[in-house]
């Protein structure tokens, strides 16, 4: 069996503001695997974002427990969390964020000049280079940013989010900036990826491209919808 490296128990999360409190996520439950290909779908205010955000460390639970590889992370200090995501979580999102300065091989060497070791320039070398192949992305590696399509900026942002070996590549409606053809193309990639071991937690409104995932789950105001042969709460 495929080892648990995500497990969420019970994991709620209510946005106060003067006016109003928002119940955004309720009582979540979920399971990742090693391996996994999992998408989130779900209407415009269901919580795929708040429940990204948790996933991914940037947020915090109201309530709720929350585990990486076995370790308690839903009540980390912000620079734990930090170093936590530096090593464990790879993001993509809709905007690609990529730095506009850089050339694509220090967009994707970013990561790597932010750990703790210290890696020599042969090494950064190699590990850029592995993870734009990845992409197949190897021949722009001096280029900038805007001097690229939407769809190789993309890939370059999903270079960007694997350099460093993540537990789990969490992707943010990576195609809603793109066409259709470049965002088939990304779709195709991230198959690809997860065939070759990566774990894979994707949101997206596509129900074209959740259905790629091996695993589809719907939110709706905030919990899961169970559907017959699904595994959202375990
Ligand atoms: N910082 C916040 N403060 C108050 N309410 C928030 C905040 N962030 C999100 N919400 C509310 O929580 C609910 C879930 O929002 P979330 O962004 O997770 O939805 P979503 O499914 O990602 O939507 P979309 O598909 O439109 O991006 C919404 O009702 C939203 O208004």
């Amino acid at each position: 069996m495929n080892e648990m490296i995500i497990t969420m128990k019970n994991v709620s999360k209510i946005f106060e503001t003067e006016e109003m409190e928002t119940h955004a996520l309720k009582n979540i439950d979920l399971t990742i695997k090693a391996g996994d290909y999992i998408s989130i779908s779900g209407p415009s205010g269901c919580g795929k974002s708040t429940l990204l955000s948790i996933l991914g460390l940037l947020d915090t639970p109201t309530a709720g427990e929350y585990f990486i590889e076995g370790v308690n992370v839903a009540k980390l200090s912000l620079d734990q969390a930090a170093e936590v995501r530096n090593q464990k979580i790879g993001f993509v999102f809709q905007s690609f964020n990529l730095i506009d300065e850089l050339s694509v091989f220090d967009n994707v060497a970013l990561p790597l000049r932010y750990r703790n070791e210290a890696l020599s320039n042969a090494q950064i070398k190699l590990l850029v280079s592995e993870c734009l192949e990845k992409v197949a992305m190897n021949h722009r590696v001096n280029h900038k940013p805007n001097q690229l399509s939407g769809g190789q900026q993309q890939r370059i942002a999903m270079a960007r989010a694997l350099v460093c070996n993540p537990t789990i590549l969490l992707v943010d409606e990576p195609t809603g900036n793109l066409d259709s053809k470049s965002g088939d193309k990304v779709m195709d990639i991230l198959e690809t990826l997860n065939r070759n071991g990566t774990t894979i937690c994707l949101v997206t409104h596509d129900p074209r491209y959740a259905d790629l995932a091996k695993t589809k789950l719907k939110l709706l105001d905030g919990s899961f919808l169970q559907v017959p042969g699904m595994r959202a709460a375990i």
